[in-house]
């Protein structure tokens, strides 16, 4: 057992990435946990992450949380699936294929943001993840995205 996120576990050389690597000092740094057959992702945006609409969070950053945290879970359920603990073997590479964002609501600037996704489907070297993002125990944004694992000499 660990109480290490998934991002904890990447590599140096992949931990750069603005939404979720560890080693990125200007980036979200976010990080990822499993709770059960899910994971989640607790978030607070900072007061420029603003859109459109005063007071609410910009569209283009949930997209963002959904995307890091669904990479983060599609290589944690792969390490899962394998039959290993976190910690136990190096995480698998996963990229985004695809990515679909369906905004339900405002979100609120100002407040936790509660990531939470499953795996729908883990194929060979594809992963299907399903996310919500929610504010004040409202769904404001679901997300589905196509994870495909990168080969090791990629
Ligand atoms: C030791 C290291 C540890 C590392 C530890 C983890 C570190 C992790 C850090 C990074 C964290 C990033 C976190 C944020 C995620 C990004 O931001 S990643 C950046 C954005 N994404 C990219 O730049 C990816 C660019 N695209 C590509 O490189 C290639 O198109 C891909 C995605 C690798 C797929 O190409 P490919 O390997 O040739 O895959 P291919 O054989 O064609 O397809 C495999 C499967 O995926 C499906 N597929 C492929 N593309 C699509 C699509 N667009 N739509 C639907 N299905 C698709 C195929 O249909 C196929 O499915 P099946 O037929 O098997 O059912």
């Amino acid at each position: 057992m660990t109480d290490k996120a998934f991002q904890d576990f990447y590599p140096d050389e992949f931990a750069h990435c603005y939404g979720c690597g560890r080693l990125n000092e200007a980036g979200l740094q976010i990080k990822s946990y499993w709770d059960g057959e899910e994971s989640v992702c607790r978030y607070t945006p900072e007061p420029f992450f603003t859109g459109g609409f005063p007071g609410y969070f910009y569209g283009g950053l949930i997209s963002s949380l959904i995307d890091c945290h669904s990479a983060a879970t599609a290589s944690a359920a792969k390490l899962r699936a394998d039959g290993f603990a976190l910690g136990e073997k190096p995480l698998s590479r996963f990229v985004t294929a695809s990515l679909k964002i369906d905004f339900l609501k405002p979100t609120p600037m100002g407040k936790i943001i509660d990531l939470r996704s499953r795996v729908l489907e883990i194929k060979s070297r594809k992963i299907i993840v399903s996310t919500t993002l929610s504010a004040e125990d409202e769904i404001r944004a679901k997300g589905e995205a196509i994870m495909v694992q990168l080969p090791e000499n990629r």
